[in-house]
């Protein structure tokens, strides 16, 4: 239903989309995954027409966004990373105003416009302006005006960014409720919110796509290089330096702890069990080691590993 076909966007000199292809099948919610910076809000802004790619191609519902942009447009409910709406309007008078700019009939826009403010439960704020509310609610008003031509599918950039626990729970279950007749894709920088939402998840890091799949078909890719956790009295750099030169070893990052403690989280290429290397080569190097385990492969590794790679391989999407 959204086909990303080997999309391209240079900005200037910037290459923020380099050949990234996806699909999202009818009636799935897929998580878009990716730190900040990583080419999320472009890819989003191709698929939905909003940007001319550079090469490449976006299709919704078969249609070009490019050639077919009419028809493809009007399967598309699009709501972007700051939706433009007007503070001193009330909730009501927004969502008439945006159906009249779609050209939808009187009759048509007051019913749709009704079914989407009790969809997005707004039902109790349809009369305030939209300054008073609050940015779960403006939010809602957001997502409320990307329904209200009753698209079948939805592209939602970063929707919970700023949001508080409770809100962003409240949204979760909105998005699954939506899921029962809308294809959707749902862009985050967060981990845990694709997590609790997705069936797929695209990740992208550095404008290139990094890993597609379910959330466990993923785990089971990040599992490929096991993670080792190495406590040792260091400073933070020099652990990570000497961990990095073993061999078998992917990458290694360290954080300082308290009193000339660091820690380190280090990827194995392989399967290889590397605790009695580490234990050894520490050993020689006189630092004391008070933890070394190994840890169970969890996707939020696998993401923060991407992110870390992402800084080294393009460092113009800080
Ligand atoms: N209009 C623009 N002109 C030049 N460079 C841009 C423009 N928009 C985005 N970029 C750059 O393109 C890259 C991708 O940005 P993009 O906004 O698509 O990422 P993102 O994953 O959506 O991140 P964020 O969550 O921070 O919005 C970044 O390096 C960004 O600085």
């Amino acid at each position: 239903m959204i086909q990303a076909d080997d999309l391209v966007k240079w900005y200037g000199p910037t290459l923020a989309v380099d050949h990234v292809s996806f699909e999202v099948a009818q009636g799935q919610i897929v998580g878009f995954l990716g730190p900040n910076g990583a080419g999320k809000s472009t890819t989003i802004r191709m698929l939905t027409g909003y940007l001319p790619a550079t090469a490449g191609t976006a299709r919704i519902g078969g249609f070009d966004v490019a050639r077919n942009s009419r028809q493809a447009r009007a399967l598309i409910g699009y709501l972007p990373e700051s939706t433009p709406l007007y503070p001193e309007m009330r909730v009501d008078e927004y969502l008439d105003y945006r159906g009249r700019l779609l050209g939808m009939p009187r009759q048509d826009r007051i019913a749709r416009r009704d079914e989407v403010v009790d969809r997005c439960g707004l039902t109790a704020m349809r009369r305030r302006t939209i300054d008073r509310l609050s940015k779960g609610n403006r939010q809602r008003v957001g997502l409320a005006q990307a329904l209200l031509h009753n698209p079948p599918v939805l592209i939602l950039d970063e929707p919970t960014a700023g949001l508080d626990p409770a809100q962003i729970g409240a949204f979760r279950t909105l998005f699954r409720e939506l899921a029962d007749n809308h294809t959707i894709l749902l862009s985050s920088h967060i981990l845990p919110e694709i997590e609790k939402t997705a069936d797929r998840v695209v990740m992208i890091a550095g404008g290139q796509k990094a890993a597609e799949g379910t959330l466990d078909e993923i785990r089971r890719q990040s599992a490929s290089g096991g993670g080792v956790i190495v406590q040792a009295k260091s400073d933070a750099n020099a652990l990570a330096g000497i961990l990095r030169e073993l061999p078998g070893v992917a990458s290694a990052n360290a954080r300082d702890l308290e009193d000339g403690w660091a820690e380190a989280t280090l990827i194995a290429l392989d399967d290889t069990d590397l605790r009695e290397l580490i234990a050894r080569r520490l050993s020689e190097t006189g630092a004391l080691v008070r933890e070394l385990r190994v840890e169970a492969p969890s996707l939020e590794a696998f993401f923060i590993e991407m992110t870390a790679n992402q800084r080294v391989s393009n460092p113009t999407a800080a």
